[in-house]
């Protein structure tokens, strides 16, 4: 599988970027795979031309708050070199656009073209002047095409809870980050109250499905209700950070306890 994940290709990626001592990267195509991380990346490919739309409508827009809650935690500044991690359609690679401004640089990282094919043409269409300095790579998130410490924040907004290595990912992150820098890691938060646990599943099963089976995607947002069950609860997740070798983190429940946002300092 690691073979697979490997022969992920770079968009736009420019050797002009990295220092000269990191290798330049090699262009090639995805593979289609058979893995559990291909059958996400098909997944992810699927739902992105209505993903956009449906998170608007089945939050009622509360995920743009909690997106830029997740910006504000990740402490990137004016000038920064930052990273946005599972980037997919591009909202908080937008955000942290804004944030570090036209001196700083953004990198929004996915391993789905069609969600990055998204991004791109959102970036066209909104041509804000500080947009130029957003780069699209399509890359694994297990296996990042960057030197280390190469960061000043990292976001990664709905991504570590549909990896299939949240350790490897974890230590992907620490690496690339700079020391005394931030990682701030926004998902659906693995509540342990029953009744917000209910609602949670409650709304996947009697709204989220049947919003997407009238696009043919009942399966796929289906996927989500399990895949928040496999994931971590808010100890959890401090507990990865910290056992990745972040020095200090921290986890927030935000949206009335269905989401939550892990804050983790190198
Ligand atoms: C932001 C949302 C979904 C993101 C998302 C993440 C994934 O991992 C997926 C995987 C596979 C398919 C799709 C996705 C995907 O779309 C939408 C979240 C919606 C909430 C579950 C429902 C929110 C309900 C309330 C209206 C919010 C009210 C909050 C208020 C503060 C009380
Ligand atoms: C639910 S979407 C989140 C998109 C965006 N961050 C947001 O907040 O709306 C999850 C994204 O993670 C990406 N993804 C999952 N595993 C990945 C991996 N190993 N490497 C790169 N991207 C990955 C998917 O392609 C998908 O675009």
């Amino acid at each position: 599988m690691k073979g697979d994940l490997l022969s992920m290709a770079s968009l736009q990626l420019s050797p002009t970027n990295f220092p000269s001592c990191w290798p330049a990267p090699v262009r090639r195509r995805c593979q289609p795979v058979r893995c559990a991380a291909g059958e996400r990346q098909a997944l992810f490919d699927r739902i992105a031309p209505v993903y956009d739309n449906l998170n608007d409508l089945l939050s009622l827009g509360q995920h743009r708050i909690w997106k830029r809650m997740t910006i504000s935690w990740s402490g990137a500044k004016l000038g920064d070199r930052v990273l946005d991690l599972c980037c997919g359609s591009g909202d908080l690679t937008f955000l942290l656009s804004e944030k570090v401004g036209s001196s700083g640089k953004v990198f929004g990282l996915d391993f789905s073209k069609e969600q990055l094919s998204v991004a791109s043409s959102r970036q066209s269409l909104r041509a804000r002047p500080c947009f130029e300095n957003i780069e699209w790579i399509e890359g694994d998130a297990l296996d990042l095409p960057f030197p280390d410490s190469y960061f000043d924040a990292i976001t990664m907004g709905y991504g570590l809870r549909n990896v299939v290595d949240r350790e490897k990912s974890m230590r992907e992150m620490l690496r690339v980050v700079n020391s005394g820098s931030r990682i701030s890691v926004l998902d659906f938060n693995k509540s342990l109250q029953p009744l917000s646990s209910s609602f949670r599943d409650w709304m996947i099963d009697n709204a989220i499905v049947p919003v997407a089976s009238s696009y043919g995607l009942a399966e796929d947002y289906a996927y989500l209700k399990s895949s928040i069950n496999d994931f971590l609860t808010g100890a959890e997740l401090e507990k990865l950070a910290l056992d990745a070798g972040f020095s200090n983190a921290q986890y927030y429940e935000i949206g009335a306890g269905l989401m939550g946002n892990l804050v983790a300092t190198r």
